[in-house]
């Protein structure tokens, strides 16, 4: 992204942000309310309100899409998403199978068969208990960790080269949150995996993943580094304020490894 600027009518909300995500890298995106993150994430992936006027450069894999709506962009030049809102991400009336199915027969061109069986696998590998009875299931029969959990084998069944998480766990409970954050730690920021940006006001869960943080405040970029450098000298006023409010929780920085954890009983109180 070069000099990213934002408008909404006459008021600038987003002035000037450069930044890269390269291939496997887990970044961060932290500032305050307000200060033009999601509309940041809204521009990555052609997905900004319609009075948004948007100016500079954005580029995925070496195309430029700054401007074009998500539905216009070609395959290669999509972004994978996670939002907070999972019911408003997912159809309420279609069930998890089949929504979950489309991208493989679409764009791996699998059969109805094969694309069944690899839903089950991905809802598998999201630690998804019993998936051939979830696959059956609409959104809103699941709880909030296993829709977020499929958003994101959503996302992943497009085999984007980057996912950009828009406060994906704030919804939330702490063990669930906890939960996602693994999940997104094993899916993500590998050779073989997407890229991620991560947009939080969480600085604790931005350790547990990312080792770099983009600082933004009143639509501006005011500190950027490695994660692990920001949590101990930050310098900007709001990355003081995140710092502090990490109080004595413990820093996991984003190389130690998580505990995975299968959210079976929380699955057997829903079904
Ligand atoms: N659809 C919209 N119409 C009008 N103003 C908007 C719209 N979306 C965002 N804004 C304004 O643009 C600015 C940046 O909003 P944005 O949602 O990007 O902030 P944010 O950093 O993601 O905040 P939060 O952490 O609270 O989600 C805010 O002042 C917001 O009120």
């Amino acid at each position: 992204m070069d000099d990213l600027r934002i408008r909404l009518g006459q008021r600038p909300v987003v002035e000037g942000l450069s930044f890269d995500v390269e291939a496997g890298e887990r970044v961060c995106l932290i500032g305050p309310s307000g200060s033009g993150k999601s509309l940041t994430a809204g521009a990555i992936l052609g997905l900004t309100p319609p009075a948004a006027r948007i100016d500079g450069t954005i580029r995925l894999n070496g195309l430029e899409v700054g401007g074009l709506r998500a539905t216009r962009r070609p395959a290669l030049a999509r972004a994978g998403m996670v939002f907070q809102n999972t019911q408003a991400a997912l159809n309420p009336l279609v069930s998890v199978g089949a929504q979950l199915r489309e991208p493989f027969l679409r764009f791996h061109g699998l059969s109805r068969r094969e694309a069944q069986r690899a839903v089950v696998a991905l809802l598998g590998r999201m630690m998804i208990a019993e998936p051939e009875r979830v696959v059956r299931r609409s959104p809103a029969e699941l709880s909030g960790g296993q829709r977020q959990r499929v958003c994101l084998a959503l996302a992943l069944a497009c085999r984007p080269s980057l996912i950009v998480a828009d406060e994906p766990t704030t919804a939330l409970d702490v063990l669930t949150q906890a939960e996602v954050l693994s999940l997104l730690r094993e899916t993500t920021g590998t050779a073989d995996t997407p890229a991620l940006l991560f947009i939080s006001h969480d600085m604790a869960a931005a350790s547990r993943l990312c080792e770099r943080a983009l600082v933004l405040d009143g639509g501006r970029l005011v500190e950027q580094g490695p994660l692990a450098d920001i949590i101990a000298a930050p310098q900007h006023r709001f990355s003081r304020e995140l710092v502090a409010a990490l109080g004595n929780r413990e820093f996991l920085p984003a190389s130690a490894e998580p505990q995975r954890q299968m959210e079976e009983p929380r699955l057997r109180a829903v079904g």
